[in-house]
């Protein structure tokens, strides 16, 4: 199921702002990537290219190509919505639907793909929440509204809502960042258990995380303000830490940055 995506040449825009330049990479299947680098160098837009989520921002655009598999996710003719379904994403701050109950939250991806049967729904619904470890928490509860888990369960359901409708790929921007440290570990543990089944590509602030969770690493960075970022190097992530090839990465991860 998990697919292997390969970036050429990718530029990103906002108008006429040159966020990102010339990215290339390949995100391998089956493994976590993690995204590192100061604010402002483009994590999050470059994670957003993956996806089709770039262009969904006014007068933003992309250069380049994104292979999935082989196939070109801005060729002609793609849908941006078939893109988005086999490349999930999770969001920084867990955003469950506020006025859907959990059970709904997780099918409704289903029910928008068609999905009716009920069995079929109830079936997907405890396999997503037991894949994102939130079953025995949510079981005798799972009509009740999303909104009324914590922040850490409610993170752990935008994760059910997004592996139910089963992607290749889950893009997760900072998905810790709003958590306590308990149910980060929660996720983390999480991240390692889905990467048997997904590619996943995870930006975050915290090395720490980065080093705990990742197989790969990306150090992106920028050459001063209002520059595009750049993709310094990418590597295993034990080879990252202990000994990158740039003096960027170094400076970066050993905190002298800046
Ligand atoms: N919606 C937008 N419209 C215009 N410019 C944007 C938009 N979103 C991001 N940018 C700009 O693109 C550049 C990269 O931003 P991005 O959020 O991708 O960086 P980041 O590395 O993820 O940052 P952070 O770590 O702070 O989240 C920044 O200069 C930012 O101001």
């Amino acid at each position: 199921m998990a697919k292997r995506i390969e970036v050429s040449g990718l530029h990103a825009y906002y108008g006429s702002v040159c966020a990102i330049e010339d990215i290339s990479m390949t995100i391998e299947p089956r493994s976590v990537t993690a995204f590192i680098g100061p604010s402002g160098c483009g994590k999050s837009t470059f994670l957003r290219t993956l996806n089709r989520m770039h262009e969904v921002i006014p007068g933003a655009r992309v250069e380049g190509k994104v292979l999935l598999d082989s196939e070109d996710l801005y060729g002609p003719g793609v849908d941006p919505v078939a893109v988005r379904r086999v490349v999930g994403m999770v969001f920084q701050r867990p955003n469950p639907f506020p006025t859907m109950s959990i059970y709904d939250n997780v099918a409704a991806g289903l029910k928008l793909n068609g999905v009716r049967r009920k069995s079929q729904l109830d079936e997907v619904v405890e396999r997503s929440l037991r894949g994102a470890g939130l079953w025995n928490e949510v079981k005798d509860r799972l009509h009740r509204p999303g909104a009324g888990l914590s922040g850490g369960q409610q993170q752990r359901l935008c994760i059910a809502r997004a592996i139910a409708v089963e992607p290749q790929v889950l893009l997760m921007d900072e998905p810790c960042s709003a958590l306590d440290p308990i149910s980060t570990l929660a996720i983390e543990d999480l991240i390692s258990q889905l990467k048997n089944r997904y590619t996943i590509v995870i930006v975050t602030h915290n090395m720490q995380q980065a080093a705990r969770v990742s197989d790969r690493t990306a150090f992106f960075n920028i050459s001063g303000p209002g520059k595009p970022g750049r993709l310094v190097e990418i590597g295993d992530t034990s080879k990252i830490f202990t000994n990158p090839s740039e003096k960027a990465t170094e400076d970066y991860i050993t905190g002298r940055f800046g």
